[in-house]
């Protein structure tokens, strides 16, 4: 007879995770709460479950945290926002209450660019988050603190949000992968929009399987027991054999770092090796998405964020934006109907590229992370002023055009050591696809075993 098998409870899986955050939070300050006593009663609960007989829920031991701006019942949702009202969420979001049947444990809520403009978690009243792989740069944004905390494995998971790639950004800065799913694949009910024409609840993890695995879960479905763990990458042979990748020719050029260059052309060469066919690709206004997007969300969130800039309690860049998206409705309607021209092009010129191609490649940002100005006061921005705006320039493509995409760690640049993303764009619905192809190329970035300091 042999002894049944002993099983890690959910508490201690949770309890490892609470002793990690413990440790590491402090110098990253990847979340802004930490719901302790929740998550432990939680878990308690799941094991009691097990323990009277119940067959354990699909994602049970899987930990995560959501970004500020998600509705976790008991809890505030302040975007990272002096401006909210202070009221505590009466509900789960959807998407939390979907993650919580199926037996993930949220751990707590992490930290953001306030109301999600941003491309750096350097706008939170908080302060910024640091990059888990040097302490110096910026760990993207605005779900900077759900990369982070994924990244230094203080989390399993992150549900982050993605109007112009605020999941896919952080996740290729900090070396994990990132998905901005179909758009209302998972539902944006008890998320704080920003502009909901755009806006994607999306996924962050480490891991190709937990992602999967969390993804069917955010949209409603029941994934099989027992996550598939490991990206152990290609096993070699023609897997792919027919797969037809196009290489954005727009967003492959010479204004991306060299480093980033380097590895979006090991990735294409992986993919040949797996047997897909790699040629060029085309989406001609690519280049003119950054300025139509910027002038699009900002009139849509002057629209639907007025309460929280009539609180008067924001920060500039929020009210930048907002006003800046007033202006725009009311003296240059001229400008955003040309904005509106720019995206149905780029829907239609995504979607002739996606019947030629079954999935676009390009890179997921032009550079790595941005090093933070040096002693600026907290809520500094990056050294270089220039660069953070121009960050998104490649990610909005598909917020615009409607469709999904992942990035995708491609190692880590050899100029600074830091994480590279890959960009996978594919046709609505393709969500899964993207996620499986993603576990194939990912490669990894190591965490240095200290974080360069500040
Ligand atoms: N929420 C987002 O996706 C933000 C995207 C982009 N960084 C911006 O500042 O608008």
């Amino acid at each position: 007879m042999s002894l049944p098998r002993p099983r890690a409870s959910v508490e201690d899986a949770v309890l490892a995770r609470l002793r990690r955050i413990d440790s590491a939070d402090g110098s990253l300050r990847s979340l802004v709460l930490v719901d302790e006593l929740g998550a432990l009663r939680h878990a308690r609960a799941l094991d009691a479950e097990v323990a009277a007989g119940s067959v354990p829920r699909p994602l049970a031991g899987l930990t995560y945290v959501v970004k500020d701006n998600i509705d976790v019942a008991g809890q505030v949702t302040a975007c990272a926002s002096h401006g909210h009202d202070g009221v505590a969420a009466v509900h789960d979001a959807p998407v939390v209450a979907r993650l919580r049947a199926a037996g993930a444990v949220v751990l707590g809520r992490a930290n953001m660019d306030e109301l999600a403009m941003g491309a750096s978690t350097a706008t939170s009243v908080h302060g910024a988050t640091r990059n888990p792989y040097d302490h110096r740069r910026s760990p993207g944004g605005s779900s900077g603190g759900c990369a982070a905390a994924v990244a230094s494995g203080l989390a399993d998971l992150a549900v982050g949000t993605d109007t112009g790639g605020s999941v896919r950004e952080p996740a290729a800065q900090c070396g994990v992968l990132g998905l901005a799913p179909s758009p209302g694949f998972v539902p944006a009910g008890g998320v704080v929009p920003f502009d909901p024409s755009c806006d994607r609840v999306g996924p962050i993890a480490a891991d190709a399987g937990v992602l999967a695995a969390a993804l069917t879960t955010m949209t409603g479905g029941t994934p099989r027991p027992g996550l598939g763990r490991g990206t152990d990458g290609p096993r070699g042979g023609a897997e792919l054999a027919g797969l037809r990748v196009g290489l954005v020719t727009e967003l492959a050029d010479a204004t991306n770092q060299p480093g980033v260059l380097a590895r979006l052309h090991e990735s294409a060469d992986l993919l040949r090796a797996l047997g897909a066919e790699v040629v060029p690709a085309t989406v001609p206004d690519a280049p003119r998405a950054l300025a139509a997007y910027l002038d699009l969300t900002s009139a849509a969130a002057a629209r639907v964020l007025a309460p929280w800039l009539a609180s008067g309690r924001c920060g500039p860049e929020v009210v930048r934006r907002l006003r800046l998206g007033r202006s725009l409705a009311e003296q240059r309607p001229a400008a955003l109907a040309e904005a509106a021209e720019v995206r149905q092009r780029l829907r239609a010129q995504v979607a002739a590229a996606l019947t030629d191609h079954d999935v676009l490649l390009s890179p997921t940002l032009p550079t790595t992370a941005p090093l933070f100005a040096p002693a600026g006061p907290p809520n500094a921005s990056v050294a270089d002023p220039m660069l953070a705006p121009y960050t998104d320039c490649w990610t909005v493509v598909a917020n615009l055009a409607g469709v999904p995409a992942l990035s995708v760690p491609a190692g880590t640049s050899p100029a600074d050591g830091m994480p590279v993303g890959v960009m996978l764009t594919g046709a609505v619905g393709s969500d899964h696809r993207l996620v499986a192809l993603g576990a194939l190329l990912a490669r990894p970035c190591p965490l240095p075993d200290q974080p360069v300091a500040d």
